[in-house]
């Protein structure tokens, strides 16, 4: 597949550096080639998309919703297709690249109808003949920048929003992963977007600060790692720009002493390590109650140990590899440092021999930590890599779950609703799910962090019209 950009309604290559994306399961397998946008590709996308804002704002709502609607079904008609690239180009398994496809799909049908709702409210006056109303208006170029750990889920989440409440975007994906952005882009182009109103240029992370910094650019949204995230919410906030960053995690999943222990081996299992433990959102801390820790561990590091590993694309296959070797490398030795430290693995811990030493493959891992001083408790590890503590008692558990700079999602597992209720007052997390993995997110309701996982408004839902709109109050008299 050869790379291009979409600038103004147009595809072009690159005119920045010569770029080869590979399959993370076969590393000598290359997926995609072409040349990386530069910081001109870049200015010329920040002006066709404020030379095509105004008129996609003056849209009819409904028309903007049609557009959406179509690309959509685009999205649909080739999920299995696109998952397929998804999955050799990024990692995870077909069937979670084909499962993100239609997520991306489902995302664009929510925001198209969100025409459907009200775009105002009108309050009564205290003065006489007067009523006041709040209307809202796009912000107008907002600038998009994306992770390769959900190629098209997250630039869907931000930017089908954008579009329907009326503004035009510039959006710079993750370089490692352009296939998917390529796609995604693709389907708005061929669903009707006017050409200006979505730009994608596929550039490397400085060429995202030139974005950033760009005068023409109204606002950003970010998701990937915090320092990235910080800085640029560092710059906004110097131009006054608005921006949300959403950032990492290190998610603990609570399993207390009256819990279901079959069902939280199953979704702890799915939080850790689906999507080969790189979702923001994944279980990394594990923190279980003194009465049920042992029977826990051990089905959990049978289940984690009999994962199938494998080619992403493989059937069958329930983990496939991280997206780089650098991933691959960095997690092995944040791993490797734990055990120095005196975790005691019970399950993975080990690289791969055998065909896997080829890609870049992690084992499913269990550490038991000896305290909570180890680096791995700490540090977000972006891989399939839980570390274990125990608790007495559930206060005690809620307060190591809060015990992290981190709080972007948290699981708690308990068959007692007080127990329950009571972490949802202790737990300092954007998300909490009690009795489900700690990943997921629905479109109509909001998605962020607290502490350094997030900054600014959130994602996705009414949340979302509130970032990417502004309102004027306005005082009618007749
Ligand atoms: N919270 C989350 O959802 C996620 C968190 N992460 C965390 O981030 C770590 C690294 O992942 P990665 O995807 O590389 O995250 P990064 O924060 O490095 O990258 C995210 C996006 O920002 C771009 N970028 C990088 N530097 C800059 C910059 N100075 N100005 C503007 N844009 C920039 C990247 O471009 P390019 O790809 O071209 O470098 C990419 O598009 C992971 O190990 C994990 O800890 C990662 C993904 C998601
Ligand atoms: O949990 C999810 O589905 C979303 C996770 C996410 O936003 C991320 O990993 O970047």
């Amino acid at each position: 597949m050869e790379l291009q950009n979409l600038v103004d309604g147009r595809w072009a290559d690159g005119k920045g550096e010569e770029f080869t994306s590979t399959n993370p399961s076969r590393p000598s397998d290359v997926v995609a080639v072409g040349a990386l946008a530069g910081p001109a590709e870049v200015d010329e996308a920040v002006a066709a998309a404020r030379r095509a804002q105004p008129d996609w704002a003056r849209t009819p709502h409904h028309e903007r919703a049609a557009i959406l609607s179509r690309a959509a079904a685009l999205i649909d008609a080739s999920a299995d297709a696109w998952g397929h690239e998804l999955a050799a180009e990024e990692g995870k398994t077909r069937a979670e690249g084909v499962g993100e496809a239609q997520r991306a799909a489902q995302i664009l049908r929510y925001y198209a109808a969100e025409a459907d709702h009200e775009t105002g409210q009108l309050y009564a006056s205290p003065r006489r003949g007067e009523q006041i109303l709040v209307t809202r208006r796009a912000l107008g170029v907002v600038g998009i920048i994306t992770p390769f750990n959900f190629p098209i889920a997250i630039p869907a989440w931000k930017i089908a929003p954008a579009l329907s409440y009326g503004n035009a975007v510039v959006w710079k994906p993750a370089s490692i992963v352009p296939l998917l952005a390529m796609r995604f882009a693709q389907a708005l182009h061929d669903a009707g977007v006017p050409p200006g109103v979505v730009n994608m240029v596929v550039a490397d992370g400085p060429t995202g600060g030139h974005l950033v910094d760009h005068p023409g650019i109204h606002a950003v949204s970010f998701t990937g790692s915090t320092a990235v995230g910080q800085a640029i919410a560092a710059s906004c906030a110097a131009r006054g720009v608005p921006v949300q960053a959403e950032m990492g995690g290190k998610n603990p999943a609570i399993v207390l002493d009256d819990a279901d222990l079959d069902l939280a081996v199953d979704q702890v299992l799915l939080g850790a390590y689906r999507a080969t433990g790189q979702k923001c959102t994944a279980t990394s801390r594990l923190i279980l109650q003194d009465g049920i820790a042992e029977p826990f561990l051990a089905a959990f590091a049978r289940r984690a140990s009999e994962l199938v590993v494998g080619d992403a694309v493989a059937p069958g296959v329930q983990m496939g590899p991280l997206v780089s070797a650098a991933a691959r490398d960095e997690v092995q030795r944040g791993i490797d440092t734990a055990v120095r430290q005196g975790a005691r693995v019970l399950a993975g811990g080990s690289p791969y021999g055998g065909a896997l030493a080829d890609g870049w493959f992690v084992p499913p891992t269990v550490l038991d930590l000896p305290s909570t001083t180890l680096d791995v408790w700490r540090d977000e590890l972006f891989g399939p890599v839980v570390g274990v503590v125990r608790a007495r008692t559930a206060a005690e558990a809620f307060a190591l779950a809060n015990d992290s700079a981190f709080g972007l999602s948290a699981s708690v597992f308990t068959t007692d609703l007080g127990r329950a209720l009571e972490s949802v007052d202790a737990l300092d997390v954007g998300q909490l799910h009690v009795n489900s993995e700690s990943a997921g997110a629905d479109p109509h309701v909001p998605f962020g962090g607290a502490k350094r996982s997030g900054y600014g408004p959130k994602e996705q839902g009414r949340a979302a019209r509130d970032f990417y709109t502004h309102t004027t109050t306005v005082y009618l008299r007749g």
